[in-house]
């Protein structure tokens, strides 16, 4: 029996999903020295120093900006996500900041604990107080989602629900998002667009350089006066500074933010809340169940299934002997890898390869068992970044 896979776990993952790794074949913990794989969560690892002994990374989640994406492509590691597995624990959140800031929620109960239980007045300063706090309705209003992916479109449905009108800006949408968007949701081709008519604006892009700062001074002077801007996508996507200028300004009614950074913080238009968009019993056994058996797939069977840097690649077994192998995208990888397998007589039964941006990926399974020496003349090619033998054994 060959040696089981080290899984090294930087936050806490779900133990459903860390089931999904069976212990004969794998080892999951926090100690682990040589670790073959990462399990996830929002753990930082751009400074860490990735042990080379790393095959694959597995974020049970789905924003990858905590993980040098690059780095490890140009190792040949696939980096694995778990789309739309805690986009209902996300929407739902939205919804609760909306009726946050709308309602005066936190404001309206900050008031309630402040009386004391034993004033025999205190009915009457909750009647008399009320007034402060009264807010207004989502149903009439306007909601602008930038960014209709997994949880934008779950947003954009839950507000028509409720009522709203929608209107949408993604310029990079897929087409599966897009059959699976409302007739009902506006399009829109500017994200000023969405700024000038909505009330609620909710940001659900990746953190990438080109949304970085995407709702900024500039941006803010669009949006209507007294507008709700909801971030439940990244720190980084919105300029702080721009952003308090706006709230200090009236401009903007409020930020409510998953992300409650110290400038943020504590300022009375800011409803913060802790990183919690994920935070359900629910989304986080989807998120690692998911990622797990990706993580389980690839491993064992060099499947890849939902990797941010690498094609989707999967092919059932029909011989004991595959090779994997990750490379440049680049003309004649292919000929120089078959020409290698040739030179040893192996003949191949089965083969896919797929390429996504600068990788390709190819999967191989032959009739016979593969020698070393194949193994290391593939790896020697120039442009391949990553090579392995997956025999099942038995
Ligand atoms: N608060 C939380 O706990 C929490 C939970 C999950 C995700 N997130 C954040 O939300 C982000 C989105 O999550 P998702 O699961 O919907 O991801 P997703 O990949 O399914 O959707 C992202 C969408 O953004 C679009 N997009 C990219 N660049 C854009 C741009 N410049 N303008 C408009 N649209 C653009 C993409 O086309 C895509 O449709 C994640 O990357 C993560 O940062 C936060
Ligand atoms: O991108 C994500 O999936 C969220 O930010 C959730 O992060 P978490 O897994 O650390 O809660």
């Amino acid at each position: 029996m060959a040696e089981p896979f080290q899984v090294l776990v930087l936050n806490n993952v779900s133990a459903k999903g860390l089931a999904r790794l069976p212990a004969e074949r794998f080892v999951a913990g926090k100690d682990i020295a040589r670790p073959d794989a990462v399990l996830v969560r929002s753990a930082d690892m751009h400074g860490m120093d990735i042990p080379k002994s790393v095959l694959a990374i597995g974020r049970a989640g789905s924003g990858t900006n905590n993980i040098p994406v690059n780095a490890m492509s140009a190792r040949g590691v696939p980096v694995f996500n778990a789309p739309g597995a805690n986009a209902n624990a996300v929407k739902e959140l939205v919804l609760a900041g909306m009726l946050m800031a709308a309602r005066n929620i936190g404001g309206a109960m900050c008031f309630v604990v402040g009386l004391d239980p034993a004033d025999p007045e205190m009915e009457k300063k909750v009647e008399d107080g009320k007034k402060t706090y009264a807010g207004y309705e989502l149903a009439g209003h306007t909601l602008g989602v930038i960014g209709l992916g997994m949880i934008g479109r779950l947003v954009a449905d839950m507000a028509l629900k409720m009522g709203m009108n929608v209107l949408g800006y993604d310029p990079e949408i897929t087409v599966e998002a897009a059959w699976s968007l409302s007739s009902k949701v506006k399009k829109a081709n500017f994200v000023t667009e969405v700024l000038k008519h909505s009330h609620f604006v909710s940001l659900h892009v990746p953190l990438v350089e080109a949304t970085r700062h995407m709702i900024n001074a500039e941006s803010l002077t669009h949006m209507k006066h007294g507008a709700v801007l909801l971030n439940f996508s990244r720190e980084g996507v919105v300029d702080e500074a721009a952003v308090l200028a706006a709230l200090e300004a009236r401009k903007l009614g409020s930020y409510v933010c998953d992300f409650p950074s110290p400038k943020v913080n504590g300022n009375p238009h800011v409803v913060a809340l802790p990183h919690l968009g994920a935070s359900t019993r629910e989304a986080e056994e989807n998120c690692a169940t998911m990622v797990a058996d990706q993580l389980r797939d690839y491993l064992l069977d060099g499947n890849v299934v939902n990797a941010v840097n690498f094609p989707n690649v999967a092919m059932p077994r029909e011989s004991k002997f595959r090779i994997a192998v990750a490379n440049a995208n680049v003309p004649n990888m292919l000929g120089q890898i078959s020409t290698a397998m040739a030179g040893a007589k192996l003949n191949i039964h089965n083969m896919m390869n797929k390429s996504k941006g600068d990788i390709a990926y190819t999967l191989v399974d032959v009739d016979s068992k593969v020698p070393k020496k194949v193994i290391e003349a593939i790896a020697k090619i120039e442009g391949v970044l990553a090579v392995r033998y997956l025999p099942v054994e038995g």
